[in-house]
């Protein structure tokens, strides 16, 4: 149970809010009392997540349409946030990804990919900072990854790739500008089931293998459970933690790539046969 007023007063961008994860980690932030901006590129999405958020909340809800993808759009968006007040604590949540296989994907695909995550990443990151530090302010800074920077994904590369460098661009940045009391901190996220990833990476013939091969908890995570780590590690709650990635998976991380999953499912008869 957190403190019903443990982030009262943060201002809060979440790219990508408007759907899915980012929905859920921006609902539980208002929930404990921060402002908000819901970032993203369908200006109604935005509007009917914010008009939702606010009402069953009660606290103020912004949203920004914009193209993460282009820098002087991020630019004129943080602009133009600051010129009303501060953002506190920005999360790099928006992303794109598909399932293809490497070798077909043309340069339009790869780019789609890495200038959402990547690029827009580090865009949005820049402009928050660069204004953190110019105004003397302590800042946040959360980013979704997932499993895949820390281990890689066959199917998902670019997407791989680019949460791979915002692993690097947390790190780094948590040196560069710890100095300035800005800390950079991460969450890398095994399944969550939102329509927006189920669309583009579980068609039905991948949801036919038992959970249990593949997550060791043998269950999905809930979004509540991703948002209430996401707010520790924003809160000043977790005010030391910096250039750190939490993983948050049911232990998928640690079955491998090879993994011996298939033993998972043995029978006492099957165990007993190989003992004798
Ligand atoms: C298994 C359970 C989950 C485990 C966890 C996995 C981790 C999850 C990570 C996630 O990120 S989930 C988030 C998923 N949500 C989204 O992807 C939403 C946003 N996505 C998009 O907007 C699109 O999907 C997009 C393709 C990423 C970008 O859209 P945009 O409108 O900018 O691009 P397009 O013009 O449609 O396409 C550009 C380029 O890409 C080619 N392309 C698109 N889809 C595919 C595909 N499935 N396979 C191969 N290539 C694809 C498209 O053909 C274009 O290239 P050209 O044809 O012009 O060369
Ligand atoms: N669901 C899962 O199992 C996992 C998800 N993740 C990560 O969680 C995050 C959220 O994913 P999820 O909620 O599942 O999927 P969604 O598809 O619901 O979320 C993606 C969001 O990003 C926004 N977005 C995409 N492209 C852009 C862009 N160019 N500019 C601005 N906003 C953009 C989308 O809004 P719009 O289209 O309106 O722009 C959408 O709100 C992502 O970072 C993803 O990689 C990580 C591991 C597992």
């Amino acid at each position: 149970m957190f403190q019903p007023d443990l982030l009262r007063g943060k201002r809060i961008l979440v790219t990508g809010g408007g759907t899915g994860l980012g929905r859920a980690i921006s609902h539980r932030f208002a929930e404990l009392g921060a402002s908000l901006v819901l970032c993203g590129r369908r200006g109604e999405v935005l509007e009917s997540t914010a008009a939702a958020i606010a009402g069953e909340t009660g606290v103020p809800v912004e949203t920004a349409v914009c193209d993460v993808r282009s820098g002087e759009a991020v630019d004129a968006m943080v602009e133009r946030l600051w010129a009303t007040a501060p953002i506190d604590i920005l999360i790099n949540n928006a992303a794109g990804n598909f399932l293809a296989r490497t070798h077909l994907l043309s340069h339009r695909a790869v780019d789609a990919v890495l200038n959402t995550v990547l690029h827009g990443t580090a865009y949005c990151t820049i402009a928050c900072g660069k204004r953190w530090i110019e105004g003397g302010r302590p800042g946040t800074v959360l980013s979704v990854l997932t499993l895949s920077a820390l281990q890689g994904a066959p199917f998902t590369v670019p997407s791989a790739m680019a949460k791979a460098g915002v692993l690097a661009m947390t790190k780094s940045l948590a040196v560069e500008w710890g100095r300035h009391g800005i800390r950079l901190v991460a969450v890398a996220p095994g399944p969550f089931p939102t329509p927006g990833a189920w669309q583009q990476l579980m068609p039905e013939d991948r949801q036919t293998a038992p959970l249990a091969r593949s997550i060791p908890l043998g269950r999905y995570g809930e979004h509540a459970e991703l948002a209430n780590l996401c707010t520790f590690l924003v809160s000043d709650q977790a005010g030391y933690i910096t250039g750190e990635a939490v993983v948050i998976d049911g232990g998928k991380r640690h079955l491998g790539g090879a993994g011996p999953s298939d033993l998972l499912e043995w029978t006492d008869e099957q165990w007993g046969k190989l003992r004798s």
